[in-house]
């Protein structure tokens, strides 16, 4: 299959890729309101991949079992970003997701070659659907899921950061405990053999570790205007 994906002339493709707490969720939906473009949250449908294997007694830690199961789910995502959704066998999976226990398998579940081939194609089904233009963020739409981009932005920021801000969405988080399980997801996310969360060669790199969400905002809206004043 061809990984150029088609959209109408005008439509600008966004692809937003970084590790957890980096702002891409939060960056991605207000961009995308702004400039009226759809959004598109892949760190959702690896987190409902997950959630189905865990509630239909897969056993996440066989990378056979899962790749025997991936293709029964039917994942829908609404892609507006003022209030995306997600279903899986059209039930709304938009809470179960967010669990800890789902935070804490679905790197390995995601580390499946097979899994990662269903979900990239429902991904560029997506884009290639989104006549407007679309936002993606993720971590390896840059790379691996839309290469041709019309603007690929990666997004850093420390540690202490990414762990502060995470914490700071659970009341009563331990702040330590936050930061070793998300450097841990990173590590695997990093290092699984199948598209890798990676920076492409051509993303432009924005530390946000000490910008607010409002100028990281602007500065991808920024880019974002000067990619389609050029083109
Ligand atoms: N630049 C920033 N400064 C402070 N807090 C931020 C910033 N960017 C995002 N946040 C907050 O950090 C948390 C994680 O952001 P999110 O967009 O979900 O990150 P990601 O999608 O990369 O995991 C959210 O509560 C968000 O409001
Ligand atoms: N394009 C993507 C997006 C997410 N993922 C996986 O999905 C997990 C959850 O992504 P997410 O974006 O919801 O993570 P948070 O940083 O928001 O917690 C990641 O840790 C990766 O394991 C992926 O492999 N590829």
């Amino acid at each position: 299959m061809s990984t150029t994906v088609e959209t109408a002339s005008s439509a600008v493709i966004v692809a937003i890729d970084g590790p957890s707490g980096t702002g891409k969720s939060s960056t991605s939906k207000a961009v995308a309101a702004k400039l009226g473009l759809s959004y598109l949250d892949t760190g959702a449908q690896y987190r409902a991949i997950t959630w189905w294997m865990l509630t239909n007694g897969i056993d996440v830690n066989s990378p056979a079992e899962i790749a025997t199961a991936a293709a029964k789910p039917v994942i829908i995502s609404g892609t507006d970003p003022t209030g995306p959704t997600i279903t899986v066998d059209g039930e709304d999976a938009s809470g179960p997701i967010r669990t800890q226990e789902v935070t804490s398998k679905v790197s390995a579940v995601s580390a499946v070659p097979e899994v990662r081939t269903i979900i990239t194609d429902l991904q560029r089904s997506i884009a290639a659907g989104a006549v407007g233009g679309i936002v993606v963020e993720g971590r390896d739409i840059g790379t691996t899921v839309l290469p041709d981009a019309d603007l690929k932005i990666f997004l850093t920021a420390s540690p202490e950061a990414r762990a502060a801000r995470r914490s700071g969405e659970v009341k009563g988080s331990d702040l330590a405990a936050t930061r070793e399980a998300l450097i841990k997801r990173d590590a695997a996310d990093s290092g699984r053999k199948t598209s890798p969360l990676a920076k492409a060669d051509d993303a432009v790199e924005v530390d946000t570790t000490d910008l607010t969400l409002q100028q990281v905002i602007e500065c991808v809206v920024t880019l974002v205007e000067e990619k389609r004043t050029d083109a």
